[in-house]
């Protein structure tokens, strides 16, 4: 039998297509995923972020061979997706994990454990490490049913880490948990890095994303829009100034013909930013029609302004998959 290949990456996917059938003939089409790439490394946390219905879930679906890709191929450790040796060494959290509620969370993270090949004293010494690692030790001889959305979140990544995976692959890992829950999910996403795990990880919440990942991809409409790390993409902005103006309405500083990034009116004051390249000009005009300019300041680059940039750039109102009539 063919083995993984441990020196091979993680995860590599390259034009990875998926096109659903829908409506009640099934003869409408929605276009999930359009030629996506994707290479993560050895000992990475990778993200996927995008808005709602950008493909991510998707993605992860075809690495889980859950879902079959229209086109392109995935590869985990240089082994198709359904290679059994290589689906061993991966844990997997799904987006809305639903646990068999009538298991303690205990029984439940030890039946992933036997699953996944453990048994005996390696496999109890294990469960009580994950369910420690979770903070759920207190509550793991209760039935599942009586958990918190927190908790059953917490008792899935318990299932996924049993099996001490190299690569553990998270849909939405901190959606559903309050600051508190996020900010434990992200330090044992961390943990796990340390230990050498690679991570690859969706989410539409960019502070998660910004806090973890070592590199990322922006996927808007089924395509990566951007890929990097975290400081090579926010260093690639245009930089912009933000300015704020009393005693002109809006209108009129519009009337200036400069481009603005954005502009809002707020009581009584006119909030603007602008690339670093037309400030001067706006301040001049904005002066020479009586304005007074209360605030000048270079904006800082963010990951919210890179994804807001990339949404508007690939032209899309909404954030939905492409759907076409067939
Ligand atoms: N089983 C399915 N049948 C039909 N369409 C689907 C199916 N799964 C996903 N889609 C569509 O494919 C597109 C991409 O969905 P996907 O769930 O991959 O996006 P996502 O980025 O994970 O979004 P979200 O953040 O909302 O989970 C969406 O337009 C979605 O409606």
């Amino acid at each position: 039998m063919q083995t993984p290949h441990p020196e091979a990456l993680p995860i590599q996917a390259q034009g990875l297509s998926k096109t659903y059938k829908v409506g009640f003939w099934l003869n409408r089409t929605v276009r999930a995923l359009q030629g996506l790439d994707l290479q993560v490394g050895p000992g990475q946390i990778y993200g996927l972020l995008g808005p709602n219905g950008a493909g991510k879930s998707t993605t992860i679906k075809i690495l889980m061979n859950l879902v079959r890709p229209s086109g392109g191929t995935a590869l985990l450790y240089g082994q198709p997706v359904d290679h059994a040796a290589t689906r061993r060494l991966v844990g997997f959290l799904p987006e809305n994990p639903a646990p068999y509620e009538y298991l303690t969370g205990r029984e439940f993270v030890t039946l992933a454990g036997q699953l996944s090949g453990l048994s005996g004293q390696d496999l109890d010494r294990r469960v009580t490490e994950v369910m420690g690692a979770v903070e759920m030790a207190g509550a793991e001889k209760l039935q599942i049913r009586r958990y918190s959305k927190g908790m059953v979140q917490r008792v899935a990544l318990a299932q996924a880490l049993v099996g001490r995976p190299k690569l553990l692959i998270l849909d939405e890992p901190t959606s559903g948990l309050d600051p508190l829950g996020r900010r434990q999910m992200r330090d044992l996403i961390l943990a796990e890095r340390d230990h050498g795990t690679t991570v690859l990880f969706c989410s539409h919440i960019i502070p998660d994303v910004e806090a973890l990942c070592d590199r990322l991809a922006v996927l808007v409409g089924g395509r990566r829009v951007r890929e990097g790390s975290v400081q090579e993409l926010v260093s690639a902005q245009v930089p912009t100034v933000e300015m704020v103006v009393e005693n002109l309405p809006l209108e009129k500083v519009k009337e200036l013909g400069v481009v603005l990034e954005s502009a809002q009116a707020l009581d009584g004051r006119v909030l603007l930013q602008v690339s670093d390249a037309d400030s001067q000009r706006l301040l001049g005009g904005v002066l020479g029609a009586g304005g007074r300019v209360n605030r000048i300041q270079p904006a800082r680059f963010s990951l919210e302004q890179l994804f807001m940039d990339a949404l508007k750039n690939s032209g899309r109102a909404t954030s939905v998959g492409g759907e076409i009539n067939t």
